[in-house]
């Protein structure tokens, strides 16, 4: 294994590797704004010419159109596909990204423009370098440096690339039942890198929540009125809400809709002990984000509540007054968003009626005349691996060949919407590895990504490769 000459051309071509994120980071590939989806379609050729041009059979796959909630449909973008090697000898991984990105906006707080590549102090700065366009590049130039140097890939590469993520991966399934006995046929391992590691030790992930994300709207009179001449001659729908919403959870994070929390996977000894030994310091997990208190004071109840526990947030409410000023409006229809992190055995149809069912009796309560409409609009499962397998046992040999540290094993708080299809219907044994930081901000304010992580994670998958070559039959 030439891992020596492999990692001289990764720092050898450093620049390089941060030029094409910088061209990455300018397309503001923001899947949830249908006013961006051009930028986003662009993203995905981008992405489909960068596979090609390192000599990938690339494929653009028709995942249909996204209906929108004025009745109309846009194009879904592409799911990109590539191919390198064909070796029926060695075994094939198929490495799942995204290159669709959250919303960010200069005025949101960002200390440099998002959609400009800025480079402070070996921080690599701009929206979705961490989540997920470095660790996508980085799998792209693991297979650059070895075709570059003329080394045979250890194993067959696939990618299959999306760009609907961060709205719920619209489509995906359907292509992955419609593509299991072709593009996954000889797929033996599904490497997902799309996540962070908890502390400055690298990680390797065995588990995400899933989500269950709700629109409730509640819709009043004609038209927004003056609070000065119609308050309190009618029952306001912002406070219809902001009721109901009161009741999901308790200020101690207790969450009230009933059945959600019995049907919660019980947190074994051994789990227990496997999150007793992690290395992790809540002081400075509070510096981090600028907390003095944390709902857990222990490590294990933090990390348990991080990971495999369901909370409820609430994001933010559509047509409330939210600009500056006074403005002194009765707002006549508003839409609460809010989601539910999906653990173990959780199943989002049921929490879809469990939801759905509790706020209508909440709201009935209040006797108001506005008309309440409840709808989920993603139902992600949480995914769970062992975390024996031999694909972690390979994980930690080139963490250690890369940082010489033994990885901490974790679980991720957020969601890879399509993770738990991935295993369910191709059957694949999957592992994620990260190279993100812990402190990346991911969907924050200033995202970024560290030159050291970009880099040395390119190597970890470099050497990943060859280690996952050395896995024998089990
Ligand atoms: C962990 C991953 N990088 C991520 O950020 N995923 C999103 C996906 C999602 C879930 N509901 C809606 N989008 C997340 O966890 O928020
Ligand atoms: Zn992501
Ligand atoms: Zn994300």
């Amino acid at each position: 294994f030439r891992f020596e000459e492999l990692t001289q051309y990764v720092n050898s071509h450093e620049e390089e590797f941060i030029e094409t994120l910088r061209q990455w980071i300018a397309v503001e590939s923001d899947s949830s704004d249908v006013t961006k989806r051009s930028d986003l379609h662009r993203m995905m050729d981008m992405t489909a010419e960068k596979l090609r041009l390192i000599g990938g059979s690339v494929e653009m796959v028709d995942i249909g159109t996204q209906e929108l909630a004025n009745g109309s449909s846009i194009a879904l973008p592409k799911v990109v596909t590539a191919r390198f090697g064909e070796d029926p000898s060695k075994r094939t991984v198929c490495v799942y990204g995204h290159v669709d990105v959250q919303p960010a906006k200069k005025e949101d707080g960002w200390a440099t423009d998002p959609y400009e590549l800025t480079d402070i102090d070996g921080n690599l700065y701009g929206r979705g370098a961490s989540d997920n366009k470095a660790p996508v590049l980085a799998w792209i130039h693991t297979v650059e440096v070895y075709r570059a140097l003329n080394i045979d890939l250890p194993v067959n590469v696939k990618f299959i690339i999306e760009g609907m993520e961060e709205t719920g991966s619209n489509g995906l399934d359907d292509m992955i039942v419609a593509q299991k006995d072709s593009f996954f046929s000889d797929v033996d391992y599904i490497i997902i890198s799309d996540c962070v590691w908890l502390s400055k030790r690298p990680a390797l992930t065995y588990g995400t929540r899933g989500n269950c994300y709700f629109f409730a709207e509640v819709e009043g009179p004609k038209k927004d009125l003056h609070s000065g001449v119609y308050g309190g001659t009618i029952m306001e729908p912002m406070t219809d809400l902001i009721g109901i919403l009161d009741k999901l959870i308790s200020p101690s994070g207790k969450i009230l809709i009933p059945g959600v929390r019995e049907a919660v996977a019980h947190l074994s000894d051994e789990e227990w002990k496997m999150y007793q030994d992690i290395e992790f310091d809540l002081e400075s997990y509070k510096r981090e984000i600028g907390l003095s208190q944390l709902m857990y004071s222990n490590k294990v109840d933090l990390l348990a509540h991080r990971w495999r526990h369901p909370t409820v947030t609430i994001h933010g409410i559509e047509g409330a007054f939210s600009s500056p000023g006074t403005k002194t409006v009765i707002p006549a229809k508003v839409i609460a968003k809010f989601s539910i992190r999906q653990v173990p055995n959780m199943d989002p149809a049921v929490v879809e009626k469990q939801v759905t069912d509790y706020l209508h009796s909440v709201f009935a309560k209040r006797k108001s005349p506005n008309k309440l409409n409840v709808t989920m609009v993603i139902g992600a499962k949480p995914w769970l691996a062992d975390p024996k397998h031999p694909l972690f046992e390979a994980g930690k040999a080139a963490v250690k060949r890369v940082f010489g540290v033994e990885p901490d094993l974790i679980r991720e708080g957020g969601t890879i919407p399509i993770a738990r299809s991935f295993q369910d219907v191709t059957g694949k044994s999957i592992i994620m590895l990260p190279i993100g930081g812990f402190d990346d901000g991911l969907h924050s304010q200033n995202e970024k990504i560290s030159r050291y992580n970009y880099m040395e994670g390119t190597k970890l998958f470099i050497a990943y490769l060859h280690e996952v070559s050395q896995i024998k039959e089990h």
